[in-house]
């Protein structure tokens, strides 16, 4: 037998794959065949290393504090192993420690599964070709460490400009995004729309600018920006963050909605024409996208300013577009006011449902109507229920993702802002000039539908949200959870039992709900369903990825037990 340099049981320093840093990890066995030595980290996360990728952990010190200048060593250093595992033993006992560790870890994933999954792949993951690029830039200089002909300099410098011939992900979203948007308003206004239809022709640039839509959009924002303001409502406290403080968060969303109804309703009794919104929708998208850029330069510059325990995990790659786009600090704040926050919450979703109310009016008016079509109503109604309920418990959206950990860039600026006022509202859109009528058996199917989904939306994220707030609460009691070696637990009974993400579930059967009442004809009513399929299984599988990187076996015994993610039995 071929002398095995590590024995089962020996704690060693094994590489995280992809990477230049190493972790203490126990030795389970070695493989003779595949000459692989299987590991387990301290976060009971298990791979195959090689024997190159282990070190001892006694000449492990020594060795890494030789290492090179180059600034990926700089960044292996500021996180060594032993700082890594100092931080474990007094929080968390997980042990690669950072978002781009994950990301490392999703690659080798990636490169394991077949071509095609990685093509998918790379559509949803916009970081994935950066991560490959980074990889292959590490592969590079360990052949060259190991064969010494390749010229490191010169190869680093060959990869990293092709690097900017091969954009990552967030240069085809940046352009994507907002051409999407453009595309989407062009086509609802036509006869036939159709989402599979060629771009109708540009209108001209002077179409897209309008300074009062402009005013009206600052003005808009400003005053919700106001009622955010006002000392009205609960302070809530959001998630504890690396450091263990806990921000507080003025949760007063539901107060600022009833306020806009209110002003709303008396500017239409005064005779202000809300259909404005209808005739002007492309100036007004333009108008606001122009402000999410702005708010989206100025939140890149002052990350270069934040401290690092103010940054997200991720957005901080060192590449200007990719850290626009997926942004770096996490709660960016002028004084006490949250501005991820204030953008998640405010101008975007109650604007989506003023757009919808605005839209029912141009209904009226373009079809001669006494009142708006039934279909109309219903998505009014549904859509109004939704934002209704998310500023209702606007304390649970401090547990979420988003919330809690993904900076504050483009992405969401524009998505806040832009995205959620100018195509969430494209059903409402659609119905001004494609009338759709529904019979009464129609219209109760269709409520009893969105009632399904919104019960299994709102228990489902209510019973997190207080599992997460206090999970000692004893109306929880009868509830299973597996322990995990952070200290948090999982839920695996209730409804974080049936599926791994029951809220996407109620949030999609919700979501055929609004598109239904808009009929067949058209794929383009449609769009939001398709999109937010999308959206969910890419954030299904991200948030994947970071429970287990945050939870290791845990996790795994947690998906062994609950076995699909969304649909029960079907996915
Ligand atoms: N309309 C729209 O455009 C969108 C709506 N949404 C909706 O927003 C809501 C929030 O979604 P999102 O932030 O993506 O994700 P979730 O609210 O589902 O949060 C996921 C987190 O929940 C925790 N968790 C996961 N499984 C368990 C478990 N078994 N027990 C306890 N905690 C668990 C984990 O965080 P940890 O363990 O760290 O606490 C995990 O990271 C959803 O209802 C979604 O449908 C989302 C995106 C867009
Ligand atoms: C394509 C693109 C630009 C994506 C950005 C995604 C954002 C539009 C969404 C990310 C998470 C969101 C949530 C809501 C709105 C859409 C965004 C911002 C949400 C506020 C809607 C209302 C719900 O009740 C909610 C509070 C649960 C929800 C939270 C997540």
């Amino acid at each position: 037998m071929p002398t095995v340099k590590y024995q089962k049981g020996d704690t060693v320093m094994g590489r995280w794959p992809g990477s230049s840093l190493y972790y203490e990890v126990k030795v389970l066995g070695f493989k003779p065949r595949t000459q692989l030595y299987t590991v387990i980290y301290k976060d009971g996360t298990e791979l195959e290393l090689k024997e190159q990728d282990i070190k001892s952990v006694s000449g492990f010190q020594t060795r890494s504090r030789s290492r090179s200048r180059s600034p990926s060593r700089r960044r292996s250093r500021s996180r060594s192993p032993a700082r890594t595992t100092r931080r474990s033993s007094s929080r968390t006992t997980s042990a690669p420690s950072s978002r781009r560790d994950s990301k490392l870890k999703d690659t080798v994933e990636v490169r394991l599964s077949p071509l095609v999954s990685a093509a998918a792949a790379l559509i949803l993951s916009d970081h994935l070709i950066f991560v490959v690029v980074e990889r292959l830039i590490e592969r590079l200089k360990d052949a060259g460490k190991n064969n010494g002909r390749l010229n490191l300099t010169k190869l680093t410098s060959l990869v990293s400009l092709l690097c900017l011939f091969l954009p990552p992900g967030a240069y085809f979203w940046l352009l994507f995004l907002p051409a999407w948007v453009l595309f989407v308003i062009l086509q609802v206004n036509l006869k036939d729309p159709s989402l599979v239809n060629a771009p109708p022709p540009l209108p001209p640039l002077d179409a897209f600018w309008d300074a009062q839509a402009l005013g009206f959009v600052i003005l808009w924002i400003l005053f919700q920006a106001l009622l955010y303001i006002l000392p009205v409502g609960k302070l809530s406290e959001g998630m504890p963050l690396r450091s263990g403080e806990r921000l507080k968060y003025r949760t007063n969303g539901f107060f600022a909605i009833v306020v806009s109804a209110i002003v709303a309703g008396i500017a239409v009794h005064q005779g202000v024409d809300l259909t404005y919104v209808h005739s002007h929708f492309l100036q007004l998208a333009t108008a606001t996208f122009i402000i999410s850029v702005l708010l989206s330069i100025y939140l890149y510059v002052r990350s270069r300013y934040a401290s690092s325990a103010e940054l997200a995990l991720g957005g901080n790659s060192g590449n200007v577009v990719y850290d626009f786009f997926k942004g770096h600090e996490l709660n960016p704040r002028i004084k006490n006011f949250d501005l991820k926050f204030f953008c998640e919450m405010r101008p975007g979703l109650i604007g989506w449902c003023l757009i919808n109310f605005a839209m029912a009016l141009a209904e009226m008016k373009q079809q001669n109507l006494d009142a708006p079509s039934y279909a109309m109503i219903l998505v009014n109604l549904f859509q109004l229920l939704y934002v209704v309920d998310g500023l209702w418990n606007e304390e649970a959206i401090l547990t979420t993702m988003d919330l809690m950990h993904d900076g504050f860039g483009f992405m969401l600026a524009f998505g806040d802002l832009v995205w959620v006022p100018f195509t969430y509202t494209l059903q409402a859109y659609y119905l001004v000039s494609h009338p759709n009528s529904l019979s009464l058996p129609a219209v109760t199917a269709i409520v009893i539908l969105k009632l399904i989904g919104f019960y299994i939306f709102r228990k489902s994220n209510s019973e997190k949200n207080a599992f997460r707030r206090n999970p000692s609460d004893p109306k929880l009691s009868h509830l299973k959870t597996i322990p995990t070696a952070t200290g948090k637990s999982l839920l695996v009974s209730g409804w974080w039992g049936v599926v791994r993400h029951p809220n996407y579930l109620g949030d999609l059967i919700m979501a055929l709900a609004w598109s239904l009442p808009c009929g067949f004809s058209h794929l383009l009513p449609w769009y939001y369903m398709i999109y937010f399929i999308i959206l969910l299984v890419h954030r299904d599988s991200r948030d994947m990825s970071e429970c287990r990187r945050k939870y290791g076996s845990a996790w795994d015994e947690y998906c062994r037990t609950v076995r699909y993610r969304i649909i029960p039995r079907v996915y």
